[in-house]
């Protein structure tokens, strides 16, 4: 290992201890704070020594010296990009600064972050940091799970959340500032924040963005005002202050624990091994400190997580053993809650993640950081006919994650962090992912934005779609007759953006009301929106698994299995207690927290439909023709039929030739045509989720359909 040996500093610029404004040092504003804690609004801030403890760390992070001068700059901008280190304490300070400082008057402090896992543990802290119970002064809105009350003023979100709020609430008149954390990680969703948050901006502030005290006086007075804050530790900082007519940008200076870096002499293809061989370098010669371990994803996770629990047999007694957590989207609760567990004494806690825990979270006890410099990105490869496909592919990461990744150690002591990767590869990376209003569908953005009036061809984007993609998406509308032949939002386009679901979910739903199924479809499509796996996809006991859940096939595939694995599930949780549901889930190989979560989606999607007076329950009983009719209608564009070869697929709308997955109900089946929720791309196209139709059901498709293929 070759260490290079310095702290991380990789970013430019000027900066002071506390804070710098423009890149200009901030000489004579920069004032220590008063006091780090106390809530202005009602909290119950109560003397425990648990809270003063808390109340002493707020007061001991790097912003906590700047927090005066930046509650000036926001009080006197109304849009402020704000830099600052991992760990300085952006996320969880500044709501807390603006609600103290009373800038944001009576309105909410929305906080918005990219994953739900970081919107739910931040308002966890921030709400012990005030001394209040979550969902009270501070709660969270992530999408399906809602813990916010009237008290509520700062509300950790998720970016979709908020782009969801704009339908009902063009302006977002509820919330009096807006914090766009984590921007550089230039989510389709923060960046459709970015554009909308200009507009309203004018409308709400008043032309052109204030940048004295009087005007910011004087609006505030005028009606309802908003404030924006940009933050990320990893950001072009500059782009966004042009894209904010060249507003105010801040750097927070310091972390409050350094994190040296290392970097290796020579590049490591099998990063797997050159993994192993780090973690067990650190574990013998390192003193106690738990480590995080950045990996692409699932299988390399479960390939490590055997080789280290061999190696760890191995270890002398007298040595401390080495537990090891996984953790990445797919994973049951209660092993991914293991992370925040504290270690056991005498051990060291070895976690193993996808980038699931690159940004904003703290988790207890990591010291060290190794990072493969590999991730997974989900690109859509999009199609003139408006089809085409999610291909999930292995890349390098960017500077920014590396920065972020290490980031992780040093939140509570000084941290390390290895790189599996020459200094030469880092300074090579790109500086942040290209953004993915670039790389992913636009479907459902696309539908939202027209709801708003808007058409997203005609928006002021920090960095414009393509515009294959654009058409790609404003196609799946016109199939799923969510806009008519020109380009006109249409009733059903506007009952599909009601639902908090994919458009081509919604316009299921809808169909599924019409053939008398909603109840059935609607059960489905919650398993499908949820954000786990239903079924567990563990490498060494897959077969035994597919044999004990071949009681819930259905012979028309996945999607009546999901249906008969709920039920069964259902049925189980009527009559039995929590563990014993619990370990019927474990061994059946369902995953409880998909179920779990399906079942609030199901009673949302429930409460929806009833909202816009929709009957959703079913006349349809035991039939699934109807059932797999409204799914082909939704997913229209992912049908495909047999070819001559009896065995792989052809699109009816794309160009692919696919295979159903083998891990798919009827993959040892010959049916002539199929739908399928999704591809995935390995050695072959493969398709999952996947249900037989009829030939019929393509013969049936509307002429408004057939006219726009010809
Ligand atoms: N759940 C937690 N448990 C313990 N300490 C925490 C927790 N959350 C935050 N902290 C402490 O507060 C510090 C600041 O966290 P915060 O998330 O505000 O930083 P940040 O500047 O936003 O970092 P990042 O850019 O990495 O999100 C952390 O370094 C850690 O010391």
């Amino acid at each position: 290992m070759d260490a290079s040996d310095e702290e991380q500093d990789d970013r430019k610029g000027p900066k002071v201890n506390g804070l710098a404004v423009n890149g200009a040092h901030a000489n004579g504003w920069i004032q220590k704070s008063k006091r780090g804690g106390g809530a202005s609004s009602g909290s119950s801030v109560g003397g425990s020594s648990k809270l003063r403890e808390l109340q002493a760390q707020r007061r001991r992070l790097p912003i906590a010296q700047g927090r005066e001068a930046l509650i000036e700059q926001i009080r006197n901008n109304d849009v402020t990009v704000l830099l600052g280190e991992t760990g300085s304490g952006k996320t969880t300070q500044v709501p807390q600064y603006i609600l103290e400082s009373g800038i944001a008057g009576p309105g909410i402090i929305a906080v918005t972050q990219p994953r739900r896992v970081a919107a739910t543990s931040l308002a966890a802290r921030v709400a012990a940091e005030q001394g209040t119970t979550l969902g009270g002064l501070v709660g969270y809105s992530v999408r399906f799970d809602e813990v916010a009350g009237p008290d509520t003023r700062i509300k950790y979100m998720t970016d979709g959340m908020l782009v969801r709020e704009l339908l009902s609430d063009p302006l977002l008149t509820r919330y009096s500032a807006i914090i766009v954390d984590e921007a550089h990680e230039r989510t389709l969703r923060t960046d459709l924040l970015i554009t909308k948050l200009k507009t309203i901006l004018k409308k709400r502030n008043g032309d052109g963005p204030l940048k004295n005290k009087d005007k910011g006086k004087a609006t505030a007075m005028s009606g309802n005002p908003v404030k924006v804050i940009i933050m990320s530790a990893t950001l072009d900082a500059e782009k966004f202050s042009k894209f904010y007519d060249d507003c105010k940008i801040l750097y927070v200076k310091g972390r409050q624990h350094p994190v040296k870096i290392y970097h290796t002499a020579e590049g490591q293809p099998d990063y797997v091994d050159a993994t192993l061989r780090t973690l067990f370098q650190i574990h013998v010669d390192q003193p106690p400190g738990d480590v995080l371990i950045f990996l692409p994803g699932q299988e390399d996770i479960e390939s490590l997580h055997k080789s280290i629990q061999l190696y760890a047999s191995r270890l002398p007694l007298d040595k401390m053993a080495v537990l090891t957590c996984p953790m990445f989207a797919a994973l049951p609760p209660a092993q991914q809650a293991k992370i925040f567990q504290t270690t056991p004494p005498n051990t060291r806690k070895c976690i193993l993640a996808t980038n699931i825990a690159e940004t904003s979270i703290t988790i207890p006890g990591i010291k060290y950081v190794i990072d493969t410099g590999k991730h997974k990105e989900k690109r859509h490869l999009a199609h003139d006919t408006g089809s085409g496909f999610d291909a999930l592919l292995t890349r390098d990461i960017t500077k920014s994650s590396a920065m972020q990744r290490a980031g992780r150690a040093g939140r509570e002591g000084k941290g390390f962090c290895f790189r599996l990767y020459t200094e030469e590869a880092f300074e090579a990376m790109a500086v942040s992912s290209e953004p993915e209003i670039r790389r992913t569908s636009l479907t459902s953005a696309a539908l939202q934005l027209k709801c708003l009036g808007e058409d997203i061809e005609d928006l002021d984007f920090l960095d414009r779609p393509d515009l294959e993609s654009i058409i790609s998406a404003l196609k799946t509308l016109y199939f799923l007759n969510a806009v008519d032949k020109s380009n006109r939002i249409t009733d059903a386009g506007r009952s599909m953006a009601a639902f908090p679901l994919e458009p081509n979910l919604a316009c299921a739903v809808l169909e599924a009301v019409k053939n008398g199924c909603a109840l059935e479809v609607i059960d489905i499509v919650s398993v499908l929106s949820s954000t786990s796996k239903l079924f567990f996809d563990i490498s060494d006991e897959r077969e035994v698994a597919a044999e004990v859940r071949r009681k819930f096939r259905h012979r028309s595939g996945d999607h009546m299995t999901i249906l008969n694995a709920l039920r069964s599930y259902q049925d189980v949780a009527a009559t039995e207690s929590k563990a014993a549901r619990k370990e019927w889930c474990r061994k059946q190989y369902l995953n409880e927290r998909t179920l779990l979560e399906a079942v609030k989606i199901r009673d949302q999607l429930r409460a929806t439909c009833e909202k816009m007076s929709i009957g959703w329950q079913s006349s349809a009983q035991d039939d699934e023709r109807p059932v797999t009719k409204s799914l082909f209608r939704g997913l229209v564009l992912h049908s495909a039929l047999l070819q001559p070869d009896g065995t792989t697929f052809k699109q009816v709308y794309g160009r692919s030739v696919i295979k159903i997955h083998p891990g798919s109900a009827i993959a040892d089946q010959k049916v002539p045509a199929i739908i399928y929720d999704e591809l995935v791309y390995t050695n072959h196209i493969y398709a999952r989720g996947v249900s037989a139709i009829p030939k019929a059901f393509l013969a049936e498709i509307s002429t408004h359909i057939k006219s726009q293929i010809a």
